[in-house]
């Protein structure tokens, strides 16, 4: 077994839909893949079976060795992977920086007693989280906006700061749902100078599902093409751009990158 994330035969039926089918693909640590297909083909579905929301029909899946069906989101994501949502999931009634501690809280060692007594264990930690939650925000250019509600950020600061909660789980893989939707030009030139920054900072593999393809072709190293649930190319951006399955599958005419 490798280590990273790895998926052997994959298949899950919603009734009689076939919504993934026989899918192998694997992220080594620190590799950056990209997971594209038409509207429909499976891709956050690939992302709810990695992240225990579903449980495969049948196949592995794998990470770092350990088996992931079973095993519920929040144990998967003390695993070390961790996502962000296509569809915006902050805590909306709380500040920026009150998102990301949350997120933070899943690695706290402190019990219920440090917790209630809020000694020096709990003075401790806090001021550490604070400070981690800080320079995370300060790298995406949000250290500024702290104390702002989250749903007052525009929408490309919202999909950044939800990077940024994804983030702060300290995670070994992080799964992308669509990072750039919504972004207009220069701000997805930023997106993907940032994710090969925090790519490289931290150390992380990260798995990509976007329809961008000028980010997608821009940053992966790999990437696999499904159509229907079922994988029909994978390789470098160069050999999917010339792919003819890929062409006639998806992108319909050549990419620039
Ligand atoms: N819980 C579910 N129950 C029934 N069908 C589902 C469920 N989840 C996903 N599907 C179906 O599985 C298929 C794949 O959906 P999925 O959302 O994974 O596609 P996608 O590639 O992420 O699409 P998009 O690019 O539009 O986001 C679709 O036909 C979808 O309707």
């Amino acid at each position: 077994m490798s280590a990273g994330l790895e998926l052997k035969d994959v298949t899950i039926r919603f009734g009689g839909l076939k919504a993934v089918g026989d899918l192998s693909f694997s992220v080594a640590p620190g590799e950056l893949v990209g997971l594209i297909g038409p509207n429909g083909a499976g891709k956050t579905t690939v992302f709810n079976l990695i992240t225990g929301v579903y449980t495969p029909t049948s196949g592995q899946i794998h990470f770092e060795g350990t088996p992931v069906p079973g095993k519920k989101p929040h144990e998967i994501t003390r695993m070390g992977i961790a996502r962000t949502f296509q569809n915006i999931r902050l805590f909306s009634s709380l500040s920026v920086l009150d998102n990301v501690r949350a997120a933070m809280m899943t690695h706290l060692k402190r019990g219920i007693i440090h917790s209630l007594s809020r000694g020096p264990v709990y003075h401790r930690e806090e001021a550490a989280i604070e400070k981690d939650a800080i320079e995370l925000l300060d790298i995406f250019g949000l250290a500024n906006r702290c104390d702002a509600n989250s749903k007052s950020l525009n929408y490309g600061d919202q999909r950044r700061l939800e990077i940024v909660r994804a983030l702060a789980t300290k995670p070994k893989l992080l799964l992308l749902d669509e990072p750039a939707a919504g972004m207009n030009p220069s701000e997805k030139d930023d997106l993907m100078q940032l994710i090969r920054f925090i790519k490289e900072r931290y150390n992380l593999a990260v798995l990509l599902v976007e329809h961008d393809m000028k980010v997608v072709m821009g940053i992966c190293q790999r990437i696999a093409v499904i159509e229907y649930g079922c994988k029909i190319a994978e390789g470098t951006p160069k050999e999917i751009q010339c792919d003819p399955r890929v062409i006639e599958a998806y992108l319909g005419v050549t990419v620039e990158s």
